[in-house]
């Protein structure tokens, strides 16, 4: 049995990936304080919305979808009903398997994950860190729960904010990429539904040579870049904005709030 707590942005496409993906409902359980929203996810998914405690008594896999903010008050309310050979896993950015242990009782195992919300699609990418007292087992509990809705890697805890920046925070920095090319369609003239298909349809096709090409993305730039021709020409812009050092003074500034948020 696995209980979801908080069913927001990232808890929902957790729980919609996973039931997409062949989960049973009568095998979830959530909890969500809002009742309108509670039967919402009641009628939209079959599942049942339970309290904290009845979800850390039954639950034998628990994943912890709050915000970073809320994340001691919650473990403080769960870790008395909480049975030793649960595991725990958190998806809240910043917050250590540290600060995790230091509020569950005794040997509860904990993993600190960070999925992104394509899991909704069964396209996510999660990394995982376990804590102390999770053993390989665990681990190995955690990546087939998530890899139900996209891909898994283990990293080291050490490596977690910066994944949190780079895939956690990702889908946004593309979605604000599209964003800014179908305007500068609808600028020049296009109408919006043709823009944002053909950045829709880029998006996609560039993903795909990515992954299956398995070329680097400077490689693949270059095939585009004809010489003399629009590419460059447009390529030229971006470098003269800093757009390069824009992204890595954002992915930079993503990774050190994610730290921050530990801090409380
Ligand atoms: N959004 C994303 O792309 C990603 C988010 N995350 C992490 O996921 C977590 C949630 O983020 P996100 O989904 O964006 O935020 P949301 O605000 O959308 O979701 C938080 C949810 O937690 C609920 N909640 C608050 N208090 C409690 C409680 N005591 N018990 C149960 N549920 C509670 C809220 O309910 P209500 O609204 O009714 O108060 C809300 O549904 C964060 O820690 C974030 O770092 C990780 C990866 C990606
Ligand atoms: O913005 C956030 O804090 C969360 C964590 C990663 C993506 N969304």
């Amino acid at each position: 049995m696995i209980a979801i707590i908080g069913a927001g942005k990232m808890g929902e496409a957790l729980l919609a990936g996973l039931l997409g993906t062949g989960y049973d409902p009568t095998d979830v359980m959530v909890v969500e304080p809002l009742p309108d929203h509670a039967a919402q996810l009641r009628e939209r998914y079959s599942v049942d919305t339970v309290t904290a405690a009845e979800a850390a008594r039954r639950a034998r896999t628990i994943v912890l979808a709050i915000k970073p903010q809320d994340m001691v008050s919650v473990l403080d309310g769960l870790a008395a009903d909480i049975p030793a050979g649960t595991l725990v896993i958190s998806v809240a950015a910043g917050i250590t398997t540290g600060v995790l242990e230091k509020h569950l009782p005794g040997e509860v195992a904990a993993v600190r994950a960070m999925p992104n919300t394509p899991a909704l699609v069964g396209k996510g990418m999660t990394a995982i860190a376990g804590g102390l007292h999770a053993t390989d087992e665990h681990l190995e509990r955690a990546e087939s729960l998530l890899s139900t809705v996209g891909t898994v890697v283990r990293v080291p805890e050490r490596h977690m904010d910066t994944v949190t920046a780079i895939s956690g925070s990702g889908p946004a920095y593309f979605y604000f990429i599209a964003e800014t090319m179908i305007d500068a369609g609808v600028g020049m003239g296009m109408p919006r539904a043709t823009a944002q298909r053909l950045v829709q349809q880029t998006i996609e096709g560039a993903a795909a040579m990515l992954n299956e090409s398995g070329e680097h993305p400077v490689v693949l730039r270059e095939a585009v870049t004809s010489p003399g021709g629009t590419t460059a020409a447009a390529v030229r812009e971006l470098d003269r904005h800093g757009v390069r050092t824009a992204f890595a003074d954002a992915i930079e500034a993503a990774r050190d709030r994610s730290r921050a948020l530990s801090e409380g």
